[in-house]
């Protein structure tokens, strides 16, 4: 098994003019629940689009669980779920007849577990109670978990899914990243694009931040928790004696300004540093720590902010 689940080098596609995706350079590494994050607009669905063979890149290339596409996509595609503005079904059918109707038509599947495989698929979506339901009855929320039921028809390696919390509410939102979780712990590598850094926070190991059709950051999510390190900051007309204290502390990373000093706190507990002042006779006019967090890292990363509920 290759080390990437997926990996795309220079991949872009313009439409007319206007430059939708610009040379991104994807490395979703295996076993990652990696989270596709951007605000509207910012060129996830048609980076996901073309991973999936649907649009043709206008240049670049990539692979899919090693293997590049468009070239073996026959051979891959049955081992990726795609959650891709919903497959289209059938109103009139209920949910569990859609599923079977789906099935049917994929050639990988054996139709001798179809029906188990289909109760076990809407029993993970939480569908169970309204399998019987005609589609068009469905809510919106009904429709999305209908839809993600049919990627987990068949096991999949690698699950790609476009905003698979749209349209759910609170409960249904919770569910699906708890599966997606479960999903990623029986070995799948999820890539998951969300406009929601919370989504990020909760269910993702990876990030790559899309922002205006380029991939502005992408690393290990813990990587970036460490870069966005809290910071002492100390105002005080004694800025010298301040450092030397900080020093001594351990804190890293020390800036003196004329009437302040700041740096990284690492492990010191604040008061710890406030204590060592105050016992160094350092005149301590003001104490602050300035923990910015992923979003404040994202912010300065794409000089726009991210929806942060849900
Ligand atoms: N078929 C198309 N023809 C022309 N422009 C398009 C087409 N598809 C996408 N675009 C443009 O490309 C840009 C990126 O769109 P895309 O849908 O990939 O962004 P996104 O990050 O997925 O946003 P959203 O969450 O709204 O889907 C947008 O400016 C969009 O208007």
């Amino acid at each position: 098994m290759p080390e990437l689940a997926v990996q795309s080098q220079g991949l872009s596609k313009r439409f007319g003019r206007q430059v939708a995706v610009d040379a991104v350079d994807l490395a979703v590494p295996r076993g990652a629940v990696y989270g596709f994050l951007g605000p509207n607009g910012s060129g996830k669905t048609t980076t996901i689009r073309m991973l999936l063979g649907l649009v043709r890149p206008t240049s670049g290339g990539h692979t899919l669980l090693g293997r590049r596409m468009p070239d073996r996509a026959a051979e891959v595609l049955p081992r990726i779920g795609a959650l891709v503005e919903g497959p289209a079904f059938h109103p009139y059918l209920s949910g569990a007849e859609n599923l079977r109707r789906l099935d049917a038509a994929d050639r990988t599947a054996d139709p001798g577990t179809c029906t188990a495989r289909i109760g076990g698929a809407l029993d993970r979506v939480g569908l169970t109670a309204a399998a019987g339901k005609r589609y068009r009855a469905y809510s919106l929320g009904m429709r999305q978990r209908l839809a993600l039921a049919a990627t987990l028809l068949v096991p999949r390696d690698l699950l790609v899914l476009d905003e698979p919390t749209n349209g759910l509410d609170p409960q249904g939102t919770r569910e699906v990243r708890a599966l997606v979780g479960t999903l990623a712990a029986e070995g799948a590598t999820v890539l998951l694009s969300t406009h929601l850094l919370a989504e990020v926070e909760q269910v993702c190991t990876d990030v790559g931040v899309m922002h205006q059709g380029r991939l502005v950051a992408q690393a290990p999510l813990a990587e970036l928790r460490a870069a966005a390190t809290p910071r002492a900051r100390v105002t005080t007309d004694r800025p010298v004696a301040a450092a030397q204290v900080l020093r001594e502390l351990g804190l890293t990373e020390i800036t003196e300004a004329p009437r302040e000093v700041s740096a990284v706190l690492g492990p010191v507990p604040p008061e710890k540093v406030v204590a060592a002042l105050v016992h160094a006779a350092v005149p301590v006019r003001g104490f602050a720590v300035d923990a910015p967090d992923l979003e404040e890292l994202f912010v300065s990363l794409t000089g726009e902010g991210f929806d942060v509920s849900g």
